[in-house]
C-alpha cells in the first residue's frame, strides 16, 4: 500500500448489541481517491483482514466501477430485542422490507416468533420479512423453526444461513418451502470465487468489505450464479458508500439491500450519513470525515499496529 496521507481510528458505540459487539471500532485510511475503511471485526485474525483491507485500499486509491442505478432499495435490520421495539423500528424505517435477527441464543426461538409477529403487524401484508439465523442451527432444528417462523411472520421472502456447512444448506432447502440465502458460506469461504452454492441456496449475499472490494465481490457475485443481495458489515458511513458502489453496480438488483445499518450505530464519521429515505439509499459519495468519533490512544495504537501486520500481509 502507498503511505496513506492520513489516518483516524473511530469507536463508536451500538445503540443495541448485534453480533455481540457494543461497540464498533474501525480505521479511516485516505488516499489520492479519498477515505477508505477498514474494519475487521476485532476478533478477526490478521490474514481474515487481509481482503478487509483492500476494500479499504480500493476505496482509497482507484474508486468505484461505473453504477447502473442511482438508488438501493434496503431492508431496515432487526436486531434480537423485544417484539415492541421491533414493531417501532420497522414502522419508522420507511422500509418495504424488514431482515429480522433470530438463533440469538439457544432458547430464543418463542421470542423469535413474538419478533417476526410484531414485525408482520409493523409491515402489514404486503411487506417482506426475511430472517437471518447466523449459522445457528443443525438441519432438523432449521427445518422446524423456519416452518414455525414463515407461520408466525405470514410467510418468509427468504432465511439467511440457517446452517453453518453447504451441505447442511442444501438438506435444509430441499425440506422447506422458504428460499434459502447463503452469507457466511460465501464471505468466510476458502476460496469465494470457487464456492458451490448452486444447490445450497437461492439467493447469494454479498459484502465487499470481507470480500476485498466491489470488483472483487462482483466477480463472487457472477461466479456464484445468484441472484445478490448486498449487505453491511456494520460500516461507517464511508464503508458503507463502497457497499452502495457494489449494489449500484450489480447488473441485476432483484432485492432490498442489508446496507439500512447506520441506524444500528450511535454516531457516524461523515456530516450527512448514508441514511435511508422512505427505505432507499441515494448512490453518492459520503463526503469526508469530520470530528468527534476518536477512539482512545491505547485503541488507536492497537488498530496501527493490525494495519502494519495485515499491510505487511498484502505485499
Ligand atoms: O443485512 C443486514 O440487514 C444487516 C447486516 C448484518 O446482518 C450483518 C452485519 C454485520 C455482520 C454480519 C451480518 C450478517 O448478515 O450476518
Ligand atoms: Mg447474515
Amino acid at each position: 500500500m502507498p503511505d496513506p496521507a492520513a489516518t483516524r481510528v473511530y469507536s463508536i458505540p451500538m445503540r443495541t448489541r448485534f453480533r455481540g459487539i457494543t461497540v464498533r471500532e474501525g480505521m479511516l485510511i485516505e488516499g489520492p481517491a479519498g477515505w477508505g475503511e477498514f474494519c475487521p471485526f476485532t476478533e478477526y485474525s490478521d490474514a481474515e483482514s487481509a481482503a478487509w483491507l483492500a476494500t479499504a485500499i480500493e476505496q482509497a486509491t482507484t474508486g468505484w466501477p461505473a453504477p447502473v442505478r442511482t438508488r438501493i432499495p434496503v431492508n431496515c435490520t432487526i436486531a434480537a430485542i423485544g417484539p415492541e421495539r421491533a414493531h417501532d423500528i420497522a414502522v419508522r424505517s420507511g422500509c418495504q422490507t424488514a431482515k429480522v435477527k433470530v438463533a440469538d441464543h439457544p432458547t430464543s426461538l418463542s421470542d423469535d416468533l413474538d419478533r417476526v409477529e410484531a414485525v408482520r403487524h409493523a409491515l402489514g401484508p404486503n411487506g417482506k420479512i426475511r430472517v437471518d439465523a447466523n449459522a445457528a442451527w443443525d438441519v432438523d432444528t432449521a427445518v422446524t423453526n423456519i416452518r414455525a417462523l414463515a407461520q408466525a411472520a405470514g410467510g418468509l421472502e427468504y432465511v439467511e444461513q440457517p446452517c453453518r456447512t453447504i451441505e447442511e444448506l442444501a438438506q435444509v432447502r430441499r425440506r422447506v418451502d422458504v428460499p434459502i440465502a447463503a452469507d457466511e458460506s460465501i464471505r468466510r469461504a476458502e476460496d469465494p470465487l470457487k464456492v458451490a452454492v448452486a444447490e445450497a441456496a437461492d439467493i447469494a449475499v454479498i459484502k465487499c468489505t470481507p470480500l476485498g472490494g466491489v470488483r472483487r465481490a462482483l466477480q463472487v457475485a457472477e461466479a456464484c450464479g445468484l441472484p445478490c443481495v448486498v449487505s453491511s458489515a456494520l460500516e461507517t458511513s464511508i464503508g458503507l458508500a463502497a457497499q452502495v458502489a457494489l449494489a449500484a453496480a450489480l447488473p441485476e438488483l432483484d432485492f432490498a439491500c442489508g446496507l439500512g445499518t447506520l441506524t444500528l450505530l450511535a454516531g457516524d464519521v461523515v456530516a450527512e450519513p448514508l441514511l435511508p429515505v422512505d427505505g432507499y439509499l441515494t448512490v453518492r459519495e459520503p463526503g469526508p470525515p469530520i470530528e468527534g468519533f476518536e477512539a482512545s490512544e491505547e485503541r488507536s495504537e492497537w488498530w496501527h499496529d493490525r494495519l502494519a501486520r495485515v499491510t505487511r500481509l498484502l505485499k
